[in-house]
């Protein structure tokens, strides 16, 4: 805390200043630390403007109020270079990464640290281990012997998401993009340029708290479709049945919530998103476009190390053969451009409709709201391939993520039928007085701590485009011995940002970091945030990162949680069956998957019974 605070008081919004640490000698006079404290301020604008502040501080300064305009110009250009060339040096000369530890001894030339961090089940169990051996910032390695910095120090992960100009997707991590959503999808799209930056603004207005709360009342009826009990399972058509994983004629019934739950998030992005049904729930897969998109999920959904192999040769295989190799005849290809063919027809006709609507028009959701706004703008209008994409966009980026963050949700209720009582009681009670989902301590607790313990996209990478320096909120060692308090980064540098391990760090959520506990948000330890400043939209959670890259949709998720969550769990208790729980694991496929240990596929079972409340 006593770290944060100080970082408060003298850490303005700029790069090059030294936290804690004044660039001149401590023991020079008051005035002169003055002087360069905002001498260093000017580097990180351009000299021109150096001189002009310094001309304004200096003409307190008798000395320098005497000197010749010149004079005072060769010493601002003198102490800038100094200070310049001080950076530089320390950025180029002084720290490689290779001076920073890490678990880098003995691992496979070919891999790297790769499998142990992208394949390990439950995932995060060496990245905890790496976090506790050698803290927040260490050293690891990549394919071919490449060497990778993981980040979860606060600081520098608050200054990496908010430097678009320095930090952004990789080349070949931009190239998958591409693949999967199109060039001109937000995800395909450099941040810090123009391009992007209209296609957010013309987005984000869809997105407010005011443009969401009217779809309310079409999630809850979505969420009302869900079948649980055995009766009403055998009462709906032949093909709800599946979703059953036991004989119907059992008392109660072991669903697999997992799926389930993707068909949910399906039908609310279907009807918020774009105006349209997609009907999952009721036909246990809904439309073409869903299905399709289903397919490329569980595509992804066993990672493998020639996978891992596959994106680190991206950068080094030329345009031109990767591009053959898209037309290849494997099923990767294939279920990627099935999705891609109709998923595009899907978003062209929609927007068609919007464009212009006949009489079974619906509004179109809010993409429909996007397209009339667009009408009205005079310049700098989105086209309409650019709105196309974000369609695509929408729907895979917004279903998923939160049909997986529900998942865990009911996982962890499973694993606690006292707080699970606990937060039905209230719901209970305040759909009798009907205050605002947001007024829910124990349920809004609940969501924030599976956003925190189960974050949905747990890495993410990014690649330095200029030599610069990370602050950071603690100071490490390297292995030649020096204690450094900022660290210098190089061009190129790869990064994987810890976004798990920045959400249970202990020195930001307590020593319990490690342990499932909503309650930490109810006592406000953590609502008011121990951080000097904040990181991402929502409580201090990395969840939904920060800066220009963050997440579209964070508010949607939000409320579609609130919703989903204050409809399911006053009608049914969720357990788990004998030895269910233990077959349960987390795989990093994309997203945080829960994994079925024995069938590898992701799922999760439970055991659903009514409750009173629903049968009365
Ligand atoms: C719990 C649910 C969700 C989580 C945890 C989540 C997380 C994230 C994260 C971490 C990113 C940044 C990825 C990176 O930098 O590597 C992101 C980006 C994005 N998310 Fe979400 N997301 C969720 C739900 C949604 C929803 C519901 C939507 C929209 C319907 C959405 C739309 C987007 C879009 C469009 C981007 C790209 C933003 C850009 O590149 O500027 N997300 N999300």
């Amino acid at each position: 805390m006593s770290n944060y605070s100080i970082f408060n008081l003298r850490r303005p919004n700029h790069r090059w200043q030294a936290p804690g640490r004044p660039f001149l000698s401590s023991s020079a006079p008051h005035t002169n630390q003055h002087l360069t404290f905002n001498l260093s301020l000017t580097l990180g604008n351009n000299l021109k403007n150096a001189h002009k502040i310094m001309v304004q501080i200096a003409l307190p300064f008798d000395l320098l109020n005497a000197a010749h305009p010149w004079t005072l110009t060769l010493l601002t250009v003198a102490i800038c270079s100094i200070l310049l060339a001080r950076r530089l040096w320390f950025i180029r000369g002084k720290l490689h990464v290779r001076d920073i530890p890490g678990p880098v001894d003995n691992v496979s030339w070919l891999y790297g640290n790769l499998p142990e961090l992208l394949l390990s089940r439950p995932y995060g169990k060496f990245e905890l281990q790496w976090q506790e051996q050698y803290g927040s910032i260490y050293r690891f390695k990549g394919c071919f012997s490449e060497d990778l910095l993981f980040i979860s120090d606060p600081a520098a992960i608050r200054s990496i998401f908010n430097s678009a100009k320095l930090f952004d997707f990789s080349p070949n991590r931009t190239f998958i993009a591409v693949l999967t959503s199109g060039v001109d999808a937000l995800i395909s799209l450099r941040i810090g340029g123009e391009v992007h930056r209209r296609i957010k603004n013309a987005f984000s207005p869809a997105f407010t708290p005011a443009r969401l709360q009217p779809y309310v009342p079409v999630m809850r009826d979505i969420s009302r479709k869900v079948p649980f009990t055995s009766d009403e399972v055998k009462a709906a058509d032949k093909l709800m049945q599946k979703y059953l994983e036991r004989d119907p004629s059992d008392l109660n019934a072991v669903v697999d919530i997992y799926r389930l739950l993707q068909h949910v998030t399906s039908d609310i992005i279907g009807e918020v998103g774009f105006g349209q049904q997609f009907n999952a729930v009721e036909t246990n897969g809904g439309d073409k476009v869903v299905q399709s998109l289903q397919n490329v999920i569980m595509l992804g959904s066993r990672p493998s190390k020639n996978a891992i192999l596959g994106e680190s040769i991206i950068p080094y295989v030329p345009r031109i053969i990767l591009r053959l190799m898209l037309h290849l005849p494997t099923r990767t290809v294939r279920t990627l451009q099935s999705f891609r063919e109709l998923s595009e027809a899907w978003a062209s006709a929609l927007l068609m409709d919007s464009l212009h609507p006949s009489e079974d028009s619906t509004d179109g959701g809010l993409v429909g709201f996007v397209v009339s706004s667009n009408k009205n703008i005079k310049h700098h209008r989105l086209s309409f391939n650019e709105i196309s994409r974000q369609t695509l966009l929408l729907l895979a980026a917004g279903q998923d993520t939160t049909a997986n963050t529900l998942t865990w949700a009911l996982y962890e209720l499973a694993r606690r039928p006292i707080w699970q009582d606990q937060l039905r009681k209230e719901i209970i009670e305040a759909e009798n007085s009907e205050p605002s989902l947001d007024k829910l301590d124990y349920l809004n607790a609940h969501i924030k701590e599976t956003l925190r313990f189960y974050p949905s996209v747990p890495l993410t990478e990014r690649i330095t485009f200029e030599d610069t320096i990370l602050p950071l909120s603690r100071p490490i060692t390297t292995i030649s011995g020096r204690v450094i308090t900022e660290l210098p980064i190089r061009k190129g540098q790869m990064i994987h940002v810890g976004i798990a391990s920045y959400n249970r760090d202990p020195h930001v959520w307590g020593p319990d970091a490690h342990t499932f506990n909503p309650l930490r948000w109810v006592d406000g330890r953590h609502d008011s945030g121990n951080l000097p400043e904040s990181i991402g939209p929502y409580s201090n959670l990395a969840t939904f990162v920060g800066g220009a890259r963050m997440c579209l949709g964070w508010r949607l998720a939000l409320l579609e949680m609130q919703v989903v969550l204050s409809e399911l769990i006053p009608k049914f208790r969720f357990s788990f069956g004998p030895g269910q729980e233990d077959n349960v694991t987390s795989s990093f496929a994309i997203t945080l998957l829960p994994l079925d240990v024995g069938s590898e596929k992701p799922s999760l079972k439970l055991l659903i019974q009514p409750t009173q409340a629903y049968e009365s």
